[in-house]
């Protein structure tokens, strides 16, 4: 239970509170949000988002508060925005941030084409950030373009990776009990101090949990409880849970949730974070095959030895001919990392051809995509000098595409070769195109690597 006012005593109670949610009943034969969708007649739950971004992130210990500070070049709040965007069933998405933010908040809602996020002034804590955010959803506000939801998530922006499932989870949950929320096992166990800063007692790790988030409400009920929240509780509590079992007598189911959930809270949790998103979107590389005639066999070759070499990586391949019509789809599936493959040949056509595809997809504007130039050339036929131009051409294409958030690397690999030497080589280069595409590191972009 949360400390009451330390003397104070509760607010006048402002009107009768829910006992229990809104047609409970029928609610508990409520089936699955996404199968509701599918029922002929049945009305899924219109479900909006608040997410509480006004904090300074003092943890964090750097000027920019952590919501704002870049993962990959972009601010952290956009992948918790993107995250949310995601899941097509959540109408309307209210982010609270600091007056001073909120020009900041725009950029990025226009930079990096976010939809359906409604911008609110934060509150001086994160239940006054909170119950802004249920404020702009309620109905009671004048000239709204927001309609107030049967359910609403509430999720702090500094958790980025969140998944439609666990979203789906606490709705659901929610709109049967009219709370739920998101639960990890505890990692460590909690204490209770003595006033000589003693230990007084511990609690039964096994028998407890961590509280995380997304949490979901009936909007009634959640925005009942703030409407009757003690000022202690708004400036002092940080359970939305307690605030809904406090004032609205209702108990919050509780849903096991993925280790994913945590909140970036300390410096460790950016480069986590970071790790994290260059891990997932590393899980795919697509090889574009010299699409000149006769010269597809050695990009195959290359195709299945990184196939081997990277045995948890998706590669699949695409052609740049019939103006890269099969790239387009891999594009679209979110592809981040293309190896493109130019066999005896010194210039860069194929791949500067990639890149404008890659340009005009606009597929770097979330994460940057890795290019990597793989020129099999034949050293006696290519005389040292060819090769500098070749170096400088790729440094200042690749500062070019860089502004476009495109990692562009060259690699050359000897040919041709006897067999067993070019499968060495080629495996030597799929181990660097690896390295490449999971640090993703900008420093080197334009070197002509050798395999
Ligand atoms: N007045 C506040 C304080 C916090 N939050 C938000 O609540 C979430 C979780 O809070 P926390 O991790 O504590 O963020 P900070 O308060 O920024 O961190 P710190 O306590 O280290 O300052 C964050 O998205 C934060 O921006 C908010 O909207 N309004
Ligand atoms: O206390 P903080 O502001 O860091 O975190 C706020 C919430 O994320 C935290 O209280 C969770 O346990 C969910 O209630």
């Amino acid at each position: 239970m949360e400390p009451g006012p330390p003397g104070g005593s509760r607010p006048a109670e402002r009107g009768p509170c829910l006992s229990s949610p809104p047609g409970a009943d029928e609610a508990a034969s409520a089936s699955p949000l996404s199968a509701a969708r599918a029922e002929p007649g049945r009305r899924p739950p219109a479900v909006a988002a608040v997410l509480p971004a006004g904090g300074s992130g003092e943890r964090m210990g750097v000027p920019t508060p952590k919501q704002f500070c870049p993962v990959l070049e972009r601010p952290l709040i956009s992948y918790t925005l993107r995250a949310l965007e995601r899941v097509c069933w959540i109408k309307d998405i209210v982010v609270a941030v600091t007056g001073e933010n909120i020009e900041a908040m725009n950029s990025i809602i226009q930079k990096y084409q976010h939809k359906r996020i409604s911008v609110v002034e934060a509150g001086v804590t994160r239940h006054r950030s909170i119950f802004n955010g249920l404020k702009a959803l309620a109905e009671d506000q004048p000239d709204s373009k927001l309609c107030k939801p049967e359910v609403v998530i509430i999720h702090d922006a500094v958790r980025p990776f969140v998944e439609e499932d666990v979203l789906l989870k606490v709705v659901i949950a929610a709109k049967e009990h009219g709370a739920a929320g998101a639960i990890r096992p505890l990692v460590s166990t909690v204490i209770s101090p003595s006033a000589d800063g003693c230990l007084d007692h511990s609690l039964e790790r096994a028998r407890h949990r961590a509280s995380e988030m997304p949490q979901a409400f009936l909007f009634d009920v959640i925005y009942e409880a703030y409407q009757q929240c003690s000022d202690y509780d708004l400036e002092f509590g940080t359970e939305c849970l307690q605030l809904a079992l406090k004032y609205c007598h209702t108990k919050a189911k509780l849903v096991e949730g993925s280790p994913d959930l945590w909140k970036v809270t300390y410096k460790r949790d950016l480069y986590a974070a970071e790790s994290i998103i260059k891990e997932r979107i590393s899980q795919e590389i697509c090889v574009v095959m010299d699409s000149k005639e006769g010269e597809e066999h050695i990009g195959r070759l290359l195709e299945e030895v990184l196939k081997s070499e990277l045995n948890h990586v998706k590669v699949t391949s695409g052609a740049l001919c019939h103006a890269g019509g099969d790239l387009q789809q891999i594009i679209l599936e979110q592809c981040y990392n293309f190896v493109c493959v130019n066999v005896m040949t010194s210039d860069f056509q194929e791949t500067h051809k990639l890149l404008t595809i890659l340009e005009e997809s606009n597929l770097s504007i979330l994460y940057p995509v890795v290019v990597v130039s793989v020129h099999f050339f034949d050293v006696k036929l290519v005389p040292l000098s060819q090769k500098m131009e070749n170096l400088m051409w790729i440094r200042g294409f690749a500062k070019e595409v860089r502004k476009r958030n495109i990692l562009l690397y060259g690699l050359l690999i000897c040919y041709p070769q006897d067999e067993q030497k070019l499968q060495e080589s080629l495996r030597q280069a799929a181990i660097i195109i690896a390295a490449l595409i999971k640090e993703r590191n900008s420093g080197i972009v334009g070197q002509l690597l050798v395999a």
